[in-house]
């Protein structure tokens, strides 16, 4: 459904992305993590047809999706800040989406309206930020596009209503298996709804797994200082905290029966690091 290879991307002498490949062919929910800046949202423009690469292929269902509305056809990109007409209301804004999209689904689009509280008689311009995206997110799912884009789809939103994007997202794509790309600060989130994530970082994809792959690395050891050092072997670990001769450190291991083995053996107390502060740290240590 969408291949990158060995794409290389700049603003100007800005270099973003080099050398990046990655390829999905399964209907899954797919989340994009990064630092600020890391290149999220270039990736999303380049599957999207925005940008063109300036070396390697991307392709959507086997076209350059670059100027090409065959391709673009299949994908709904929704950015974050989306531009909409000034002079439209959030119905205008629902009817040319739905113009758009060959298979949208207006029940679909009501139930959101209802579920988010929107008024389609209001101007875009006049929503607050957490409602336009609601709005985008709205356009975004009842598309049914083969290939859907959303970048940070949960910004502005509060806990509530991200809870109920979440579910109307698992819910819509239960029913409708078909690629959803998400980008997001909000992994821990996000994650029980995805099967992959891909990590950009350094201008490279530092990873690309299952999330069930993922979520098993990253350890926090606790105890005395000495057995850790001897754990680690001059390894570094990914994070340190000391107080006295204790220490506490998380290291890059999957949290597995072999490590809660080491650790009892050790007299050390073992958990599981949470998915955010682990990425976190791969991407300051990489
Ligand atoms: N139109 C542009 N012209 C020049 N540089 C740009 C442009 N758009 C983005 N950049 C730069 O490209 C880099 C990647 O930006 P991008 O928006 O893709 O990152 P991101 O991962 O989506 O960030 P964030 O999480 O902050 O939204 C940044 O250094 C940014 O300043």
């Amino acid at each position: 459904m969408i291949r990158v290879e060995n794409v290389t991307y700049g603003y100007g002498k800005t270099s973003v992305l080099e050398d990046i490949s990655f390829t999905e062919n399964e209907p899954e929910i797919i989340a994009i993590w990064g630092r600020n800046g890391a290149g999220k949202t270039t990736l999303m423009k380049l599957l999207s047809g925005q940008e063109k690469p300036n070396k390697g292929k991307v392709e959507i269902m086997g076209m350059a999706p670059y100027n090409r509305s065959e391709a673009v056809q299949y994908v709904c990109y929704m950015q974050e800040d989306h531009p909409f007409s000034s002079i439209w209301s959030v119905k205008d804004a629902l009817r040319f989406a739905s113009y758009f999209y060959s298979n949208w689904d207006e029940d679909l689009t009501q139930r959101l309206l209802k579920i988010f509280q929107l008024n389609e008689k209001k101007k875009v311009s006049k929503l607050s930020k957490g409602m336009k995206s609601a709005l985008q997110f709205i356009i975004g799912i009842s598309s049914h596009a083969e290939i859907t884009i959303l970048d940070e789809p949960s910004n502005g939103l509060d806990a509530s209503m991200r809870k109920k994007m979440y579910q109307s997202l698992r819910e819509s794509h239960e029913a409708h298996p078909r690629l959803i790309l998400l980008s997001t600060h909000h992994i821990e989130e996000i994650q029980p709804l995805c099967e992959s994530l891909v990590v950009i970082h350094d201008k490279k994809v530092l990873l690309h797994e299952t999330i069930d792959e993922i979520r098993e690395y990253g350890v926090w050891l606790a105890g005395e200082k000495i057995k850790i050092e001897k754990i680690l072997d001059g390894q570094k670990p990914l994070e340190i905290y000391e107080l006295g001769s204790s220490v506490k450190v998380m290291i890059d291991v999957p949290y597995n029966d072999e490590w809660k083995e080491i650790a009892s053996l050790h007299g050390l107390s073992i958990e599981k690091a949470k998915l955010q502060d682990y990425l976190l740290n791969k991407t300051e240590e990489a």
